[in-house]
């Protein structure tokens, strides 16, 4: 059979952009979570990238990210796999990355005005091509409720078409993050759901072939939100991206779709669900295989629906 090494997002995202759908990357925290995620590629037939934040190489450790992805790889030689540093908000973080494994990074300087934002992107990219890595940058500003990410409601601004077109020709840029109406966490609408496809369409225009990258797109699956609260959490008000105005921004020129809050209310719910139904186990096995199940499930129903990348390797 074929060894499919770790490889970057450069092809995945051209045969996306092509095929009109899009990629998703998947937050990573943990053995259980990458499992999950890996099985469910499998299963499903479809390249991943796999993404930790700057929390999750806290969290973690980055060498334990890299080398549970790399041996989650090995067990699935077909499946095109990416590990991909989400939010990078610096270039000695992007750096580290780079030197430590990671075959793809996203440099965040979305929080910087347009110059400093060029100026520090263009350097991670310098420094990423001439070590084979491929950069994805941020233009324009989510709002969201994510602690390493977040900005106020009011502050968020929208990426301005033609701003994007300048900044990835002076950066030089593999991909692009804009703000379109998504943003981070549970709580992402106080009211309607919105995606300003219009914009869309004019940065896709005015950047034939590139491909645009969608933060914040957890769909908040309403069936582990119940499941949470009916297990004692409090997941209150909790609303996401409707699945069909994604599935629209995957046949547009969004060839990345990134999802961790969904991922989180899965194996939280799926846990919650097993303690609370066996108080006499204290054996993690049990709860947290769960919690990868789950995982597993939703990452599936992400591929098929959401995404649409099944059967594409
Ligand atoms: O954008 C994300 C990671 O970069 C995740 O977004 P969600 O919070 O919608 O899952
Ligand atoms: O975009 C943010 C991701 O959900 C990562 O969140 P985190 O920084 O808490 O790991
Ligand atoms: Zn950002
Ligand atoms: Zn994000």
């Amino acid at each position: 059979m074929f060894i499919m090494p770790i490889v970057g997002t450069k092809e995945m995202l051209k045969k996306a952009y092509i095929g009109k759908y899009a990629i998703g990357a998947f937050n990573v925290n943990n053995m259980e979570i990458v499992q999950g995620i890996m099985e469910a590629a499998h299963e499903k037939k479809s390249a991943v990238i796999l993404q930790a934040s700057e929390g999750a190489r806290q969290y973690a450790g980055q060498d334990y990210i890299v080398s549970l992805i790399k041996t989650a790889s090995a067990q699935y030689p077909e499946i095109p796999v990416a590990i991909h540093l989400d939010h990078g908000s610096c270039f000695e973080v992007c750096k580290e990355c780079i030197d430590g494994g990671f075959t793809s990074v996203m440099y965040d300087g979305s929080r910087h005005d347009f110059e400093k934002n060029i100026k520090i992107t263009k350097q991670v990219v310098e420094y990423a091509h001439a070590h084979g890595v491929v950069v994805e940058a941020e233009l324009g500003r989510l709002a969201g409720v994510e602690d390493l990410v977040s900005v106020d409601a009011k502050d968020a601004i929208f990426t301005d078409p033609d701003q994007a077109v300048e900044f990835v020709e002076r950066t030089g840029c593999d991909s692009l993050a804009i703000a379109i109406g998504t943003s981070h966490g549970a709580y992402k609408y106080s009211g309607e759901p919105y995606l300003d496809y219009e914009r869309l369409e004019k940065i896709g225009k005015l950047l034939p072939d590139y491909p645009i990258v969608l933060h914040g797109a957890s769909t908040v699956i309403q069936h582990y939100v119940k499941k949470c609260n009916e297990y004692g959490g409090k997941v209150n008000g909790a609303k996401g991206v409707p699945e069909e105005m994604l599935r629209k921004a995957a046949t547009m020129a969004v060839c990345k779709i990134n999802i961790d809050t969904d991922i989180r209310l899965a194996m939280t719910a799926a846990v919650r669900q097993a303690l609370i139904e066996h108080p006499e186990n204290f054996d993690p096995r049990k709860y947290l295989k769960e919690g990868r199940n789950a995982v597993k499930e939703m990452v599936m129903h992400k591929i098929e629906k959401v995404v649409g990348s099944s059967n594409s390797i």
